[in-house]
């Protein structure tokens, strides 16, 4: 894979199209597209001081949180590049209450959906820390030719055909998987590219780092409690005690993690007993790239992505990265 190094991510899609089951060239399009679509966010994100672009709209998304101006700019970004893809026929959206349908011949005889959390790490928004966009794609199973369905959505992860996000940090990546494997694209300013910069990625059995909101300590059930006063105890042999890292911005710390080697755990606590994570287009999407990459993902109790789904904006505790750090929580959750 090195000899890809520096690739376009289209070049690169197009070489690799064999990886795709049913090659045909329309997933090719569609991540395309969704490329394309990462480099407008990433432009107006670049420059979001300079432009009205901070701060909250005044409205509220149907998980009552307050939607941010850019939350609902990069929403409309994605619903654009998909409907213009023609591949696509329906997108569930953190933005949007139901999903969204595109009501045209072409879009209808679409057969991928999306799902997509625009725009990842609301609130690191307007204080200049990294920020993401997460997309999971499947294969409709409703009958083409007509608007997309709700089964269409609710979908195990397990049957993903591709899922991936985009960080906009210190530079700008794309990191996806097809089911073989998972690369990373670095956005090149001067000449408006994503390039291949990170082949192959693989996330180390075990790190030392760990990332979770321990201002929630109180609301953790004890196995929770337990794992992190595990992570804080001196022994050399296994790296502890771990490094604390929080970025709030689920994107940015797995991605981290990924690279490095460590866990990320947003558990269920007592008032939010799913936690706040959503399956479809947070959970799902980095539980098939981590599970690309030799980590592990799971809700406490479940593999992630064997859950099905019963809801659009469903919530699920996520634990997530490195295989033996995962493992050790299960054995913590399992002896509690
Ligand atoms: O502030 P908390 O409770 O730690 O939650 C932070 C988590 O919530 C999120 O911001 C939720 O995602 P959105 O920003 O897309 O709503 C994650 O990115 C992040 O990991
Ligand atoms: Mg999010
Ligand atoms: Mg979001």
């Amino acid at each position: 894979m090195k000899e890809y190094l520096g690739m376009t991510l289209n070049e690169f899609i197009i070489r690799r199209q064999s990886d795709f089951k049913y090659a045909t060239g329309e997933l090719s399009r569609l991540l395309s597209h969704i490329g394309v679509a990462a480099k407008i966010v990433n432009r107006e994100v670049n420059k979001a001081g300079l432009v009205d672009i901070l701060g909250e709209v005044g409205t509220v998304n149907t998980q009552g949180e307050a939607q941010q101006k850019l939350d609902v700019y990069a929403d409309s970004q994605f619903i654009h590049a998909l409907r213009a893809s023609g591949e696509v026929c329906g997108m569930a959206s953190e933005e949007d209450d139901n999903i969204v349908t595109f009501d045209n011949v072409l879009a209808n005889d679409g057969k991928y959906i999306v799902c997509i959390d625009p725009l990842d790490g609301s609130s690191n928004i307007d204080v200049n820390v990294s920020i993401g966009t997460i997309f999971s794609i499947y294969r409709r199973i409703s009958e083409r030719g007509h608007k997309a369905e709700e089964k269409d959505f609710l979908q195990e992860g397990l049957k993903q055909v591709a899922g991936g996000y985009v960080i906009y940090g210190s530079s700008t990546m794309l990191v996806y998987t097809t089911g073989r494997g998972v690369n990373g694209f670095t956005l090149d300013p001067s000449i408006g590219e994503f390039c291949l910069s990170h082949a192959d990625i693989r996330t180390p059995e075990s790190g030392a780092i760990y990332s979770i909101n321990e201002g929630y300590y109180l609301k953790f059930e004890d196995a929770i409690k337990k794992y992190i006063k595990y992570t804080q105890e001196v022994d050399k042999q296994t790296k502890r005690p771990y490094k604390a890292r929080y970025i709030g911005s689920l994107v940015a710390d797995f991605h981290r993690n990924l690279l490095k080697g460590g866990i990320y755990i947003y558990p269920a606590t007592a008032d939010a007993p799913n936690g706040k994570l959503r399956l479809l287009y947070e959970a799902n999407p980095l539980a098939f790239v981590v599970e690309q990459a030799g980590g592990m993902a799971i809700n406490g109790k479940d593999r992630i992505l064997d859950m099905k789904p019963q809801d659009l904006h469903q919530r699920t505790p996520l634990i997530i990265g490195s295989t033996n750090m995962v493992n050790k929580v299960m054995e913590f959750i399992e002896n509690k």
